[in-house]
């Protein structure tokens, strides 16, 4: 589940090792770069913390960041 935290959307991620953590982080990785629209994240090992905001609105949530969430969701059904 998706946390809205300081206008932030924030989910964390866990894998069985760092090559799935990182091999997910490629493919958000193309579709942040495909929408122009990147998100905050941290790595440890088999870890991630994503964390979705639009700076270009003031750091408020916006329907990109809904958006993306919903395409990160999506890597992983
Ligand atoms: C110039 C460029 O379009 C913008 O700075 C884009 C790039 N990626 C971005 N990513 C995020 N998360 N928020 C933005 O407002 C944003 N703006």
């Amino acid at each position: 589940m998706w946390e809205e935290k300081n206008n932030a959307l924030i989910k964390s991620f866990e894998f069985k090792d760092f090559i799935e953590a990182f091999s997910f982080m490629t493919k958000v990785a193309l579709i942040a770069e495909k929408m122009d629209h990147h998100p905050e994240w941290k790595n440890v090992y088999n870890k991630v913390l994503i964390k979705l905001t639009t700076h270009d609105a003031g750091n408020t949530i916006t329907e990109k960041d809904r958006y993306l969430a919903k395409a990160i969701d999506s890597l992983l059904k």
